[in-house]
């Protein structure tokens, strides 16, 4: 049997070089002197390699079925020019372009492994919440509810607006307002889940929201019978609830640990016309409301003689107006950060 040279490839990372030799079913000797089958048939098979710089000792190799892949340990960490020593490529050497990666690529991977590494070390310190499956419960139900009711809304107000076009407008509030008060008391909820951390957001959004919307619920709708007729009411419980039959079941799935692209999209871009027009409904139906407020007396503060008889509750909804422009400029923000992040996230898991 003649010895031959067999093809080599190659590739390298900072602490190691990879060889891959073209042989089927080889049986490889301690000294990397081989015996398989080559490129011309079952041969003894040989190559020896004169490295550019210094490697360890051990070299490990593995012979699968049609090749054998071995890995030899740079002494020190380094990016090499070349393989060889000698300044000509050896002829039977070329890169092993499956594995190839240039040196920034190869820093690149190494930095993501390290992350990889420190990302497993951290979660694995970091003690197992044993209450988790019970707040992830707490949550889903708590989401689930207000799905259901927002749902209720929603088909309503569609179904009567098919069945009673425009005439629907005027009686919203009498069909929908015991839901919508139920949704909304609950909905003070999501003030508390942050704060006790049992969602990973801020106070202040929600809280911005909760109060925004149970201002207009309970206090210009509510303590207003005049302003129960009036067309807005439609239009501002239609906008609250078209987001909220995303976002719920976006959440119920967030506390299942799955996601549904589309409806991830639906929740973090359907605000993006669907705020500034709710706020726009709303500040209409402050405004319409603020003569109502000044015939009425309702909610008036009772004054000292000397200063008049009482301050209009309308002087209150002319500062809340601007308020609710500044509440909507945070929670603008909020959101479009939390959609930032959101489809960082996702890109950077695509890559
Ligand atoms: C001090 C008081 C000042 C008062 C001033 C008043 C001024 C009022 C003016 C403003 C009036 C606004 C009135 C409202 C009008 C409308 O609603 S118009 C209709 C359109 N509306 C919207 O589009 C807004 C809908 N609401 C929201 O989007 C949100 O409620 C929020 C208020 C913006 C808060 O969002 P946030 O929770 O911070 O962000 P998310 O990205 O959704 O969640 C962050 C992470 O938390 C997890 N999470 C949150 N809630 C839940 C939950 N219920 N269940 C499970 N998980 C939840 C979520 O999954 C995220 O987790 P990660 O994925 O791990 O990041």
């Amino acid at each position: 049997m003649q010895t031959l040279t067999p093809h080599v490839y190659w590739a390298q990372r900072h602490g190691e070089i990879y060889l891959r030799v073209e042989l089927s079913d080889a049986q490889v000797a301690q000294s990397m002197h081989s015996q398989g089958h080559g490129a011309k048939g079952e041969n003894e098979y040989e190559f020896s390699l004169d490295f550019l710089k210094p490697v360890k000792a051990e070299v490990t190799h593995r012979s699968t079925q049609r090749q054998v892949n071995i890995t030899v340990k740079k002494r020190e960490r380094g990016w090499w020019d070349r393989l060889a020593a000698q300044e000509r490529k050896p002829l039977f050497l070329a890169p092993d372009f499956d594995r190839w990666l240039d040196e920034s690529d190869a820093e690149m991977e190494l930095r993501e492994k390290e992350e990889k590494l420190n990302k497993i070390l951290f979660e694995s310190r970091i003690p197992k919440d044993p209450y988790l499956g019970l707040k992830k419960g707490y949550l889903f139900m708590y989401n689930l509810v207000q799905f259901l009711g927002f749902s209720w809304i929603f088909v309503n107000m569609t179904v009567r607006l098919f069945i009673l076009g425009q005439d629907s407008f005027y009686d919203t509030f009498h069909t929908i307002a015991d839901v919508m008060y139920f949704c909304q008391i609950l909905a003070v909820i999501e003030v508390v889940n942050p704060a006790l951390r049992l969602v990973r957001t801020g106070v202040l959004p929600p809280l911005i929201q909760v109060f925004g919307r149970n201002f207009l619920l309970f206090i210009i709708l509510g303590a207003q019978e005049d302003m129960q007729n009036k067309p807005v009411v439609f239009f501002i419980f239609y906008l609250w609830s078209t987001i909220e039959i995303f976002r719920y079941p976006f959440y119920m799935l967030a506390c299942i640990d799955t996601e549904w692209k589309l409806l991830t999209w639906l929740r973090y871009s359907l605000w993006i016309p669907l705020y500034p027009l709710g706020v726009i409904a709303e500040a209409v139906a402050v405004i319409q409301s603020i003569p109502i407020f000044d015939e009425t007396k309702v909610l008036s503060l009772p004054l000292p003689r000397a200063l008049g008889t009482s301050l209009s509750f309308s002087y209150i909804l002319q500062l809340y107006l601007a308020v609710m422009f500044l509440g909507l400029f945070i929670n603008f923000r909020h959101l479009y950060k939390m959609r930032k992040r959101r489809f960082r996230a996702k890109k950077k898991k695509a890559n």
